[in-house]
């Protein structure tokens, strides 16, 4: 049996170079395969609201329902480190609600960190709950839970001062203790920028190749949500295909009597 990574794995990644590997799973059997598979980390997104629930953005999900997730993931985990999202309305209100919902994920979920969106907006929520000893990843740029004010899912800190912004909300992240941050949808340009100038491992989505680690959403990468196709998803197999033609060969046997046959049936 691997041993269990930690946030000490991570860092020592980003030292050395090496990149980190972190894909999105919701439940036991996908993040079973992928911590069997090697994955590094796994992150328990609210983007759950989207590909398992079919809302239409990640404002929906509630904090018993990624409660409720992340337990179903950490069952199935031996190696891996275990990252789960903050839903919307679980942090905003303020920071005693804040550290609540934090430690609710690692005490019901058995997370081994949060992670929470925004910049130097949220430095003050993600000192707070770093000082009860919960490990906190940022997420900064293109921020899913945002997505009324950003007016729809738009890549962010293509201007001068909205790069500006976003490296100020890079070093305040950093600064405010979270010991990892997910950089999505921003030019690869300045993810690089971002990536030299933190101490912390900046884990891309839509961000380029410099940053520290890639992260994306599982059921993406396998071909099972065709609802957004971003840019930066690469398919790397067919899953909806797969399972299709299954389904579809079991329909066939059924209605023509070849299944169930004797081998499933009892004497
Ligand atoms: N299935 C899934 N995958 C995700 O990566 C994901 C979710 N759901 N739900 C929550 C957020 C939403 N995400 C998205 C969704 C769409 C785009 C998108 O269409 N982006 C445009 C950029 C538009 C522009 O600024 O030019 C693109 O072409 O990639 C980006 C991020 C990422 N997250
Ligand atoms: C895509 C990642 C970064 C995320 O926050 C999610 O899956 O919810
Ligand atoms: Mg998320």
């Amino acid at each position: 049996m691997q041993k269990r990574k930690t946030i000490l794995d991570l860092q020592r990644m980003k030292a050395e170079g090496e990149k980190i590997t972190v894909l999105t799973a919701y439940d036991y059997p996908f993040a079973r395969l992928m911590d069997q598979a090697g994955i590094d980390m796994i992150l328990v997104g609210d983007s759950v609201g989207c590909v398992v629930a079919g809302y239409d953005n990640t404002l929906p999900v509630t904090m018993d329902e990624m409660v409720y997730h992340t337990r179903a993931v950490a069952r199935g985990v031996e190696q891996a480190f275990i990252v789960a999202d903050l839903p919307f309305l679980s942090y905003q209100i303020d920071v005693v609600e804040a550290r609540r919902n934090a430690g609710r994920l690692m005490q019901e979920g058995g997370a081994q960190a949060v992670k929470l969106e925004g910049g130097c907006n949220v430095a003050d929520t993600i000192r707070a709950i770093v000082d009860m000893d919960i490990p906190v990843v940022g997420h900064i740029g293109l921020t899913p839970q945002s997505i009324h004010r950003m007016g729809g899912y738009r890549v962010q800190g293509k201007q001068d001062q909205q790069a500006q912004q976003l490296l100020a909300d890079a070093r305040a992240v950093e600064e405010a203790g979270a010991f990892a941050m997910v950089m999505e949808g921003i030019p690869a340009a300045l993810a690089a920028e971002i990536t030299a100038v933190v101490g912390i491992p900046t884990i891309g989505i839509g961000a380029g190749v410099e940053c520290d680690g890639q992260v994306l959403v599982i059921h993406d990468i396998l071909g099972l949500c065709d609802k957004y196709s971003p840019k930066f998803v690469k398919r790397y197999a067919d899953l909806a295909g797969t399972i299709r033609g299954g389904v579809e060969d079991y329909i066939r046997e059924v209605r023509n009597g070849e299944f169930p046959g004797p081998e499933h049936s009892f004497k």
